[in-house]
């Protein structure tokens, strides 16, 4: 149930994010847009220079279809702006590869294309196939029908091939990194978001218990200690929800400041938090919880609520080899010890100095 929980809160956080996950595809989007205008401007000086002015003339075209795409990316009209990528990609590249042959290189333009297509879709599934097919048809084609050289051109297929090359790789790898970027913090964010609380922004139950057990297979001694706050469905019944929530943020807060690393405090479930103390002993964590527990209701303060807030502590060392399950179990008890003995106070098991 703990698990289902996770899981669905982290899919609507992820779901919350999903905006800034558009802007990313927007702004690759457009760092294609600007390197295919510039791509299509040296080719205009490379085939005045080879003396290949017809071929000038359509990187003239194609510079303008770049310039109109950059534009439809400003005004956010990116399944547009897409379609125009993949229709000027699709046929430049055949034009070049049917009039100069395969040995140009010419059809490599259409690879990047393919992932571009994979990677940023259309915002609709038919608009995506249709680019999809504009870009991976006219390649199957161009791979069966067109010639592989002509006799004509034969002095520039070595440099035109090696330019193609190196400036079809480029948005290749643009693209690559970016994914890769986007996938990174993405994976980031939902571990970040599988292991918090959401309210308390403290660890949540999975992961307190995940570092619980690292602590306990690595240091020794680890101490552990329960915290409950008292009364708290008072608090709930005669201020509401929202100021019961209030009162945890707030109380989580001094836990942040005061319980440090290695030490840990994790919202153990509803008003309850799970405290790891790793490589400490019993005195030591006892001593802390003590100032902890009168820290409380002095730092506790919560606009709307005339009482003190105060919360009721188990302490305990794991005892070597226990069981996880039964040092909670025995934490446990000694939260309810607390609880039985008039709350607002720290017990533990017996301390030997
Ligand atoms: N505002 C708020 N209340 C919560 C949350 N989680 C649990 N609670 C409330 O916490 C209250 C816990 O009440 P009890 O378990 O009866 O304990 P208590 O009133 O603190 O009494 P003692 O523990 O015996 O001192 C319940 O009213 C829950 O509804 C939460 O995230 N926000």
């Amino acid at each position: 149930m703990a698990g289902t929980n996770i899981i669905s809160t982290a899919f609507n956080n992820l779901r919350k994010r999903s905006h800034h996950i558009i802007d990313d595809e927007a702004t690759t989007l457009q760092l294609i847009n600007i390197n295919g205008l510039i791509a299509h401007v040296c080719f205009i000086f490379l085939f005045l220079v080879v003396d290949l002015p017809w071929l000038a003339l359509v990187n003239v075209i194609s510079v303008v279809a770049w310039a109109i795409s950059i534009i439809l990316t400003i005004l956010h009209r990116y399944r547009e702006s897409i379609l125009l990528i993949a229709l000027e990609i699709s046929s430049h590249a055949a034009i070049a590869t049917i009039e100069l042959g395969i040995a140009a290189g010419f059809h490599l333009y259409l690879w990047p294309a393919v992932l571009l297509m994979c990677v940023i879709p259309a915002r609709n599934n038919v608009a995506s196939y249709v680019c999809l097919g504009m870009i991976l048809f006219p390649l199957l084609l161009l791979n069966l029908f067109a010639p592989f050289e002509k006799s004509e051109y034969l002095s520039l297929y070595t440099p035109l091939f090696v330019f193609n090359l190196i400036l079809a790789s480029i948005p290749f790898i643009i693209i690559a990194a970016i994914v890769r970027l986007i996938y990174l913090h993405n994976v980031a964010n939902m571990k970040q978001q599988a292991e918090t609380d959401e309210l308390t922004g403290l660890m949540n139950r999975r992961r307190g218990m995940e570092y619980l057990k690292s602590c306990a297979a690595d240091s020794q001694p680890v101490c552990i200690a329960l915290a409950d706050i008292d009364h708290f469905k008072q608090i709930n019944d005669r201020f509401g929800h929202q100021i019961g929530d209030n009162v945890l943020i707030s109380l989580s807060k001094i836990l942040k400041q005061r319980i440090k690393s290695p030490a840990a405090s994790c919202r153990w479930g509803g008003e309850e938090f799970l405290f790891i103390f790793p490589t400490t002993e019993l005195e030591q964590a006892a001593k802390l919880l003590h100032e902890l527990c009168l820290e409380i209701p002095e730092m506790v303060k919560v606009q709307g609520v005339d009482r003190s807030i105060t919360c009721s502590f188990g302490l305990i060392q794991i005892i070597e080899n226990e069981p996880i399950h039964h040092a909670i179990a025995r934490v446990d008890t000694f939260l309810y010890q607390a609880k039985d003995s008039g709350r607002f106070q720290v017990k533990s098991q017996e301390i030997h100095v």
